[in-house]
């Protein structure tokens, strides 16, 4: 159990990355001890409180992509448990006099009491994670900036147990520059091994494209929920040791203007980079200390500057608008410290791995998809009525129709991408109507897209990694990247394992998708228009490609695609559409001859209505 846990979270990447910049933090940490003034000391000893929380907000928004304003509100919590929890009972009966019996008399030392607050506050986060994991990536930092809100005002109001808007003073002083160095490296290394882990390679996929995540198996709602309890909990951390650090705080220290600096720290780093993220706290500490130096005016030689009201927050303004015009990506975009000590912009391409054959056992087990009186309604547009059709395992069936005949829209339906409005959805029995996207994935559906869906910002093997590890809980980091070495040399593009997907050609791209698909080890396979805008040879390997996983799997495929030669070669039947409905069903010859189909196709075009016939609808009715 704890063998495979470990399979899955550790890695080599994030394991040096979190080495080399837990390093770094203990190195500036005891660097300043060692060699710095007092108000250095000082000055470092608040940027590690700092880069506790922007490690926090890296780890939710940078893996989820969904950018939080709403953590200072987790920090606040912390600061304010983790005060009541170690302060002297005497000073808490006279701060917060409405505190219950048990808290009141309820005195923990600082490690005792960081452990409870991280666990008191991750479960607060858990919460209101339930809600806020449900909205999309573009409504996310406004409903976290409403959570700020709401606990700010709640902390004002509840001043009987949280002394309102007054500071709270008297916290014990447990933090100095060595607590706080150890808990800022710990808590990056963590962050950075989460980053590299199963379950953070799969949040970065949605970060990418929730559709395609979904589509391959990756749960978004639990594991953006997991992503947010666990930064939530380490906010908390931040705010204890800001407490704890200061003796003193006040709810007004834990609004608007920490989240603005904290945000700045993370953008101008990088938001995608764990490293980036130290980069900007680095970065934005520094420019801070000499803005506020120059706020209360300076000379300039012959020239005093006067005082300049805001001009620390003038200058965070220009510098993120800078950093956003010039980088948006951030100081680092998406490379890491690992990456740029072993000379790596991207990660190089390695030698394939020697591979088995064969991907997926043959499965003697007979599978039936079948697809009973489906009909999907957009608004007034009835894309789909009362559909039927079955596949059995091994059997290549090829769905055609013209445009907007409703082939994409029933692949939707199948595999939960679009939810059916009536009619059923079945493999062996089982029900998959109304099913969630990634429930079908990993019941053993998987598909591509007509329009290309990669994880363009992840490497290729990484885009097959996730849908490896999504749907096999036991495989291990090591065990989901043979299979997928696997896969990618199968489809001829293992020595493109390491390259960014987003840059490949498009021919290539596709073969991607084909390999991440095939990944799920899936008993029913749904290509829509894979060979959409390929050329003939690329065309041609690819049908290879399918023939020979047909015949080394018993995996059942529903292909569309509007290039008659593909269709004719490779399928056993066909289901032809028009208009939502089946228009006829049967061998390739016999669609061929099919006086229906002929006389669809033929009455489309003398009626003159719907677009003209295309050259491959030319080819079934020639
Ligand atoms: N999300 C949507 N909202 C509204 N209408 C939609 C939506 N998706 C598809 N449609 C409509 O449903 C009908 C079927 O579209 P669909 O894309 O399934 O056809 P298709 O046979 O796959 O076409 P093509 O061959 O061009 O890909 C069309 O009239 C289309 O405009």
């Amino acid at each position: 159990m704890m063998g495979a846990f470990a399979g899955r979270w550790l890695t080599k990447q994030g394991g040096a990355n979190g080495a080399l910049l837990a390093l770094l933090i203990i190195a500036i940490g005891m660097g300043s001890a060692l060699l710095g003034s007092p108000a250095m000391l000082n000055t470092v000893t608040n940027m590690m409180t700092a880069l506790v929380g922007v490690m926090a907000i890296a780890l939710f928004s940078g893996n989820s992509g969904a950018l939080s304003f709403g953590h200072v509100a987790f920090m606040a919590l912390g600061a304010q448990v983790s005060a009541t929890l170690t302060m002297p009972p005497a000073l808490k009966a006279q701060l917060f006099p409405a505190l219950p019996d048990i808290l009141l008399h309820f005195q923990a030392n600082f490690a005792v009491a960081l452990v409870l607050t991280a666990i008191l506050v991750g479960l607060f986060a858990f919460a209101t994670g339930l809600a806020i994991v449900k909205l999309s990536s573009a409504t996310i930092p406004i409903a976290t900036l409403g959570l700020l809100i709401i606990v700010n005002s709640l902390i004002i109001g509840a001043d009987g147990v949280t002394r309102g808007s007054q500071a709270v003073y008297g916290i014990p002083k447990s933090v100095d520059i060595f607590v706080v160095s150890a808990v800022a490296a710990l808590v990056t290394g963590f962050i950075a091994l989460f980053k590299e882990s199963a379950a953070g390679l799969a949040l970065r996929a949605t970060r990418e494209d929730e559709a395609a995540a979904a589509a391959v198996g990756v749960d978004v709602a639990r594991l953006r929920l997991l992503a947010w309890v666990l930064s939530g909990a380490v906010a908390a951390i931040a705010g204890a040791l800001i407490a704890h650090n200061l003796s003193v705080f006040s709810p007004k220290d834990f609004y608007l203007d920490l989240t603005f600096s904290l945000v700045v720290m993370l953008i101008v780093g990088g938001v995608n980079s764990v490293s980036g993220a130290l980069a900007g706290t680095l970065v934005v500490t520094v420019m801070i200390e000499i803005l506020r130096r120059l706020e209360n005016g300076f000379s300039l030689g012959v020239v005093e500057v006067p005082q300049i009201f805001g001009l620390t927050i003038i200058g965070l303004s220009l510098l993120i608008m800078a950093v956003l015009y010039y980088r948006p990506g951030g100081l680092l975009g998406y490379r890491e410290l690992a990456d740029i000590l072993s000379r790596r912009s991207a990660p190089v391409a390695s030698k394939p791995h020697s591979v088995p054959a064969q991907v997926t056992q043959k499965d003697a087990e007979k599978h039936m998809l079948r697809v009973a009186s489906v009909s999907k309604v957009y608004g007034g547009v009835k894309a789909l009525q009362e559909v039927s059709l079955e596949v059995a395992s091994g059997e290549i069936l090829g769905l055609i129709g013209p445009n907007g005949s409703g082939k994409s829209t029933l692949l939707a339906c199948i595999s939960g991408t679009q939810s059916a409005s009536s009619g059923s959805i079945r493999m062996d029995g089982a029900e998959l109507a109304g099913l969630p996207a990634f429930a079908v994935a990993q019941s053993g559906i998987a598909r591509n897209f007509q329009s290309i869906r990669l994880f363009a910002n992840l490497s290729v093997l990484e885009n097959v990694l996730v849908a490896v590890l999504a749907n096999d809980r036991t495989a291990t980091q090591a065990s989901a990247r043979h299979k997928a070495m696997t896969l990618l040399d199968r489809l001829a593009i293992a020595e493109l394992a390491h390259r960014r997907s987003g840059d490949l050609a498009y021919g290539q791209q596709r073969r991607v998708e084909i390999a991440r698909a095939l990944a799920l080890d899936p008993r029913f396979l749904l290509l829509d228009e894979p060979a959409a805008g390929m050329n003939e040879a690329e065309t041609g390997d690819l049908l290879n490609i399918l023939g020979q996983t047909m015949r080394e799997t018993s995996i059942g495929l529903i292909i569309v695609d509007h290039d008659m030669p593909l269709i004719m070669r490779l399928c056993h039947r066909l289901v032809v559409l028009n208009r939502g409905s089946v228009l006829a069903v049967g061998a390739p010859q016999e669609i061929q001859n099919d006086e229906t189909v002929r006389e669809a196709y033929f009455g489309r075009r003398r009626s003159g209505k719907g677009r003209p016939i295309t050259m491959q609808q030319r080819e079934i009715i020639a």
